[in-house]
């Protein structure tokens, strides 16, 4: 029943996206509202936020959507007490519009209500708007495995392409925000990185694009917490949970510099956390660095 739920969650998407993609180039102008997290809102961070949430709403199953783009949660016009709720970063990376870079959308399938742990994940989910769109989904597929799986996205239907694991050897790395703004610890492992391994900066300045070289060559991704804003910039219930169930589905790491981000407990919707994602040792380095 779950399963069928989040199928159809995913099915949506997929259906979602071609539309979500055909109406970027139309939208790519600041609008004078922000958000609850106090970033400037672009025209289509609101369409794709609306539209996602009424196709969300409608889906059989699914009792409640939440959004980096509005400050409460939405309820369906019918609930049941097992509703799952969707929770969703409508445009992640969307400040790539300008400048025509890859973006995509991400969600949570959450059984429990919001604001939940990446452990009441049941279903997560992200769209890469690259050369090409793909979806990657993870879910479980039967007694507790969790497994992610690519697909490419053509006419509003998913092809599968195959299962995602991360390759043993890692290749590239990339960290957000400004060098200055980081901790001292962090500017010293991040030097380490650069000086004394053999990985390749990649770094594009959204989250989704970023975390897909991850899991296709090996590395890592993070958004550390900064010198003054320690819980970093990225959100947990809508960027940093479902990423880090994506990674670890696909045998890398995820953490928020102490513990996996699954385990980072939520108190509020809008919440904040460092991020990291990847091969395994990768991850275990910076939490050991932060330590
Ligand atoms: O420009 P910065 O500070 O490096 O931040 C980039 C990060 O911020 C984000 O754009 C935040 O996501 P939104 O675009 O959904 O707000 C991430 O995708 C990306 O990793
Ligand atoms: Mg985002
Ligand atoms: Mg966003």
């Amino acid at each position: 029943m779950t399963g069928d739920v989040v199928d159809r969650v995913f099915d949506v998407l997929a259906a979602s996206a071609p539309e979500i993609r055909a109406g970027l180039p139309g939208r790519r102008t600041k609008t004078a509202e922000t958000n609850e997290s106090g970033e400037r809102q672009l025209a289509a961070d609101l369409w794709a936020d609306d539209l996602l949430q009424e196709r969300f709403l409608a889906v059989d199953g699914v009792g409640a959507y939440a959004s980096e783009e509005r400050e409460t949660i939405e309820s369906a016009s019918e609930t049941e007490a097992d509703d799952l709720a969707v929770a969703v970063d409508p445009l992640d990376g969307s400040s790539n519009l300008k400048s025509n870079n890859p973006m995509g959308t991400v969600l949570g399938v959450y059984e429990d209500d919001l604001p939940a742990s990446g452990r009441s994940l049941v279903g997560a989910a992200f769209v890469l708007y690259g050369p090409i769109t793909t979806l990657v989904t993870a879910r479980e597929i039967s007694g507790g495995e969790v497994r992610a799986t690519e697909y490419v996205v053509e006419d509003g239907d998913r092809r599968e392409v195959g299962t995602v694991e991360l390759p043993a050897d890692p290749t590239v790395y990339g960290f957000g925000g400004r060098v200055s703004d980081w901790t001292d610890d962090f500017q010293t492992h991040v030097r380490g990185i650069e000086q004394e391994t053999d990985l390749k900066l990649r770094y594009g300045g959204a989250m989704i694009a970023d975390v897909s070289q991850v899991l296709t060559y090996g590395g890592i991704f993070g958004y550390p917490g900064l010198r003054e804003r320690p819980e970093g910039k990225l959100r947990l219930l809508f960027e940093g949970a479902p990423m880090a169930y994506i990674i670890e589905a696909a045998g890398g790491a995820s953490s928020d510099g102490e513990q996996s981000l699954l385990d980072v407990e939520a108190e509020s919707l809008h919440q904040r956390t460092p991020v990291f994602l990847g091969s395994e040792e990768l991850v275990d380095d910076v939490e050991t660095a932060l330590r």
